[in-house]
């Protein structure tokens, strides 16, 4: 079995699977500058709060590796990557891990400040890839506590297998690799634990569908697709048969008390959760958590264009039910005059949410209702909130 992988990087060379042909088509497009990363970033060829980041800082710094820079003094050439980096920021708005590594990406970057270009350059460079692989080792380290958390929590176990729901895309297609809440899922399977994996279709994008479908089937890991709109009476009727112990999502942007920006349709599963007694799990990388925003109203959330709803292009499907994957259509699914509100995400509140697993361990609520990142990011919390 192939490995999945959204981005192919080796120093000087960047390839970005373009995820809107699939499940019909593979074909890695080839990035090598901060114009064709923001454009795989902005058409969402690349999506997935970790893979925008890993595809912002490697874009550029293969830019950076096969173009020497313009300026001659290294407050010039801090200036030029400053400028490069808050032109990549505004590709996407919602997901923090963009912001956050552009801010660590400036820090690095001073840090070789007096000692020339190339060093400069260098120093980038380098912490660019740091965060195209911490970011495989943090989705294991996700889907390991993510395990324990419903060992302990839900009773998974060999004899006692657990079934989830997972919503919008957040596997090796939004990661280095693994994944976040796909990556529990993933963990879920290797270890025994997993009866079945439901996932969304997740209108309008169809991320589940296209996507997590791809993933899950891919791995043989036991899987049913359902639309948006049957999670309700998923677990209102077949709860119970399956043992559907939890929903799990991966995350736009944590912020500090626990509200939770995600794709759009997160808030409606976790009332549903909360209604029918399923754990809420949100999936997250600290690189996704951001202190300096205090609750949920202060997120920007992307609104994206009104033909993601009234239009589907997709290939041809022939009479012996195999897919032309070269004979793209476009069809309009609504009326073309109607008006159309099209948010990419929504905002959970932290008191929907039971937990956030990241790879610092998962944090659970405190008795004020709200979750304390205090022990987990103990310098970013002291830095912001004192
Ligand atoms: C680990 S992916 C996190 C997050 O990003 C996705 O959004 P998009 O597909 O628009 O980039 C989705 O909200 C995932 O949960």
């Amino acid at each position: 079995m192939s490995l999945l992988q959204a981005v192919k990087y080796q120093r000087g060379k960047l390839e970005v699977l373009d995820q809107l042909l699939l499940p019909h088509e593979f074909h890695y497009d080839t990035v090598s500058t901060r114009q064709e990363a923001f454009d795989s970033i902005a058409t969402m060829r690349v999506r997935g709060a970790p893979a925008i980041a890993i595809v912002a800082s490697l874009g550029l710094a293969v830019e950076l590796h096969n173009n020497p820079v313009s300026g001659t003094s290294d407050e010039q050439v801090i200036s030029q990557i400053d400028e490069a980096l808050d032109y990549l920021k505004q590709s996407r708005p919602t997901a923090v891990d963009l912001t956050n590594a552009i801010t660590q990406l400036k820090a690095t970057i001073r840090t070789a400040d007096g000692k020339g270009k190339e060093a400069i350059v260098q120093a980038f460079i380098e912490e660019a890839e740091r965060i195209f692989e911490k970011d495989l080792q943090s989705n294991l380290s996700i889907g390991d506590f993510g395990a324990q958390w419903l060992q302990a929590q839900a009773g998974a176990s060999p004899d006692q297998k657990i079934s989830v729901l997972t919503h919008c895309n957040t596997g090796a297609l939004a990661t280095s690799g693994h994944g976040t809440a796909l990556g529990i899922i993933r963990t879920l399977q290797s270890k025994g634990y997993l009866k079945h994996a439901f996932c969304t279709e997740t209108r309008p994008y169809n991320q589940g569908s296209r996507l997590t479908a791809f993933e899950l089937v891919h791995e043989g890991i036991p899987s049913t697709l359902i639309t948006d709109s049957m999670a309700a009476a998923l677990f209102r009727t077949k709860k119970a048969e399956n043992n559907i112990a939890a929903v799990i999502v991966g995350a736009d942007r944590v912020v500090r008390n626990g509200d939770t920006a995600n794709k759009i349709g997160t808030y409606q599963l976790s009332v549903l959760a909360k209604h029918h007694g399923i754990k809420f799990i949100v999936a997250a990388p600290t690189t996704s958590i951001d202190l300096e925003t205090k609750t949920g109203d202060g997120i920007k959330i992307e609104e994206r264009k009104r033909e993601e709803l009234t239009q589907i292009s997709g290939a041809v499907v022939g009479p012996d039910g195999r897919v032309d994957g070269n004979n793209k259509v476009r069809v309009a699914t609504a009326d073309q005059r109607i008006d159309v509100w099209n948010p990419a995400f929504d905002v959970t509140p932290a008191e929907f949410i039971d937990v956030v697993v990241t790879e610092k361990g998962a944090v659970e609520k405190g008795p004020d209702g709200t979750f304390d990142f205090s022990k987990i990011l103990p310098k970013r919390w002291a830095k912001v909130v004192g």
